[in-house]
Order: C-alpha cells, then sequence, then structure tokens
C-alpha cells in the first residue's frame, strides 16, 4: 500500500533565484525505507519539510494516504499529524530547553488519546525504556542540557515513537553526533522499523550512513533539487546507472589500504576529482552536464527524462530509474567500498569505537562521508 507520494513538486523560496526541488516525484510504500542523498544544499531538507508538511509545495502534490496533506481538515489531519512525524538533525534545536522530558513527551500523547492523565506517566517510561534512556520519574525530571547529545536525539526519537507513526522522515539524525554513536542510533531505528513495520525517508548526505540504512529499501539520488536516480538499494549501490551516484560511491573510502593507494594514483593520474565536484550545475540541459565525465553534446541542450534504466541483457529493471542520456554506456563501478574490508572493516570499527555489528556488512556508517 502506498503511504506517501510526492508528485512532481517544484518549490522555490521566495529568496531563491531559482527553484531548490524540481519536478521531484516519490515513493514510499507503508513499512519501507527510501532515502534521500545527495551533497549539501541539494534540496534534501526542503523534500523532507515538505513530506512532513511543514511547507507547502509551490507545485505539485504531496499526498499521504492517498489524500492530499494540504487539503486535509478536522480529524483526517489531526490524524495525519500523528502518523508522520520528523525527527531532526538537530536534537538541541529541536527539544524546548525549558522543558523537562516528561513535558516534552506526555502532550502529544495526551493530545493524540494515546495515554491519559493517569497513564501517561507509565507509557513515557515505556517510551524511554524503548529508546534505551533510563526508565525512571527522576529522568523524566532531567532537561535536555542535562543529556548528552546521543541522549538528546534518543529523547528526539522517543518523541516521534511515542506518537506511533506510520512514517518517520529522518533528516540527517546521525551528522551531528560522534562515530561511536551513529550505529547505536540507526540501528534503534531500524529496530522500530523491523518491529513496527513504521516507514522511512532517510534523509542524509553520507552515502555510507544511507546504505547501512537502506538495506532491502531505495535510494534517491538527488543533484541540485532533481532526482538523478532511484532504485532498490542494491541496485544502486552496486550498479549505478547515473554518472554522479557513481561519483559519491566512489568518494566512499575504501578501507582496503593497497586498493585505496591504487585508487589515489589512478585519480591522480586522471587530473584529479576536484575539478569536477566543484563544476557549477547546467540550467539548460541534464543539471550534472557542467561536472560530468561522460558529457556529449545532446546533454548540454536537452534535459534527459528519468526513465528506467536497462540491464546489461537488456530488460528494463523494476523501480530502477536514472535521469540519464547515456545511462546504458556507465562504466562498472571501479572500486566498491566494501572491496577487501572484512578484517579490515572491522579494524577500522575498533579504531572508530564503533561495536562491530555493522562492520560485517562492508557498509560502515562511520567510514564513509560524501558532499
Ligand atoms: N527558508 C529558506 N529560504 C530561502 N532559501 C532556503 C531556505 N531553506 C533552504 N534554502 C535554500 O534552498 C537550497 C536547498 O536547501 P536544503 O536545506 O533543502 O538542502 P540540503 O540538501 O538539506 O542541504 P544541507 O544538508 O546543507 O541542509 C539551498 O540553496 C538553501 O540555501
Amino acid at each position: 500500500m502506498t503511504l506517501l507520494e510526492v508528485q512532481h513538486v517544484t518549490h522555490s523560496y521566495p529568496t531563491s533565484p531559482r527553484p531548490v526541488l524540481r519536478d521531484v516525484s516519490l515513493e514510499v510504500v507503508a513499512g519501507d525505507v527510501v532515502a534521500v542523498v545527495g551533497e549539501s544544499g541539494c534540496g534534501k531538507t526542503t523534500m523532507g519539510r515538505l513530506i512532513a508538511g511543514l511547507t507547502e509545495p509551490s507545485q505539485g502534490k504531496v499526498a499521504f494516504d492517498g489524500s492530499d496533506i494540504w487539503s486535509l481538515k478536522g480529524r483526517a489531519k489531526k490524524d495525519w499529524r500523528r502518523r508522520v512525524q520528523l525527527v531532526h538533525q538537530d536534537p538541541y534545536g529541536s527539544l524546548n530547553p525549558g522543558l523537562t522530558l516528561g513535558s516534552t513527551l506526555a502532550p502529544g500523547m495526551l493530545y493524540h488519546k494515546l495515554a491519559t492523565p493517569r497513564t501517561v506517566d507509565q507509557a513515557m517510561l515505556e517510551v524511554l525504556e524503548q529508546v534505551g534512556l533510563d526508565p525512571t520519574k527522576e529522568f523524566l525530571q532531567r532537561y535536555p542540557h542535562q543529556l548528552s547529545g546521543g541522549q538528546r536525539q534518543r529523547l528526539s526519537i522517543a518523541r516521534a515513537i511515542s506518537l506511533r507513526p506510520d512514517l518517520v522522515v529522518a533528516d540527517e539524525v546521525t551528522s551531528m553526533l560522534d562515530v561511536s554513536m551513529r550505529v547505536a542510533i540507526l540501528d534503534l531505528l531500524l529496530k522500530f522499523r523491523a518491529e513496527r513495520g513504521i516507514g522511512f525517508v532517510f534523509i542524509s548526505h553520507d552515502f555510507g550512513v544511507v546504505r547501512y540504512f537502506t538495506q532491502g529499501g531505495r535510494i534517491a539520488v538527488m543533484f541540485f533539487g532533481s532526482i538523478v536516480e532511484v532504485g532498490p538499494t542494491d541496485e544502486v549501490v552496486t550498479a549505478p546507472k547515473h554518472p554522479y551516484t557513481q561519483m559519491l560511491l566512489q568518494a566512499i573510502p575504501v578501507p582496503n589500504p593497497a586498493l585505496a593507494r591504487q585508487r589515489e594514483a589512478e585519480e591522480a593520474a586522471a587530473g584529479g576529482e576536484t575539478e569536477r565536484l566543484i563544476g557549477e550545475p547546467s540550467w539548460t540541459g541534464c543539471v550534472f552536464a557542467n561536472r560530468c565525465p561522460l558529457v556529449q553534446d545532446v546533454c548540454r541542450t536537452t534535459p534527459p527524462p528519468l526513465q528506467q534504466v536497462k540491464t546489461d541483457d537488456g530488460t528494463a529493471t523494476q523501480g530502477h530509474q536514472a535521469a540519464c542520456h547515456f545511462s546504458d554506456r556507465i562504466p562498472p563501478l571501479r572500486y566498491l567500498a566494501h572491496e577487501g574490508d572484512g578484517a579490515s572493516n572491522q579494524n577500522g570499527a575498533r579504531q572508530n569505537g564503533v561495536h562491530e555489528s555493522a562492520g560485517g556488512s562492508g557498509s560502515h556508517p562511520a567510514q564513509a562521508s560524501v558532499g
């Protein structure tokens, strides 16, 4: 069942010279996880705010459970407000410093009738326990500044989860945490996904984190307000069909030192990646044309539509789309970030003080960053 539909959304801020989102569409099925990944300023947070109903799109529609969220009224609106929750990048900014933890959690549960004044204390203690915080009445008396960064993020998650949402928009939820906390927070969210079937729109600039969180889900890659590739996580990370996705993946550090040195040498011989990574977007043809290593004349004049990619045997891959005139000519990835990472990834996890459960898959979120 489709829970969320972003349909042809274009969005401009009054002060922005160009739209910050351009004809963006995205679907999230109930219980599914879809990541939006791209470099800083590409429009990810704007997308999250539109989905959470904090910003109204200039054009296009955001629909939840089949209804345009901006047409909802009365009980349906109240219900939608509970069912879609946003967890921010900055737990410091999203929590009221003047409210105790109890006063932070209780009002939402009472307003949505998920607890009564008699049961709310017990309900809050249960939520604290579920997110790994101290489930005691004394803890509920604390203020946000008395918590560590990781505890504050757990509290933000508690506030969202306490309302029993169907969809959580998680916007850069680990970016302000040190590496030792990242995996724990990601695993906590994944636990809620597995146990409660909560769907996620997971926003991050960090492809390593995205790959870890969206196993079995989907990834949408955004470049300057446009989705340039979307598809199942496995396919996008192993066989990207847009040069920008490929660039982001190639930027993930390779844990194997010999491979890393080889890659550096090849990049230096090819003139380096830096020039390409700082090129301005093109506004006439393909948005990526000015940075693209494969650019052709047509790319500078004609924007490529987001369309089904072809697999090697010529069949279209269900749900894997790319906006590139030459997506069938993208060469295979030269270096996969999980290559040769068995022991070295675990060593990296130890060095970084991160527990090892995330290292074995070769997609350790402490090791990869883009943008
Ligand atoms: N309220 C606003 N008013 C005007 N411009 C804005 C506003 N919010 C964001 N922008 C601009 O819109 C563009 C997209 O910003 P957005 O925060 O959505 O991107 P992002 O990918 O989340 O980046 P970051 O990770 O740095 O937050 C940027 O150029 C930004 O400067």
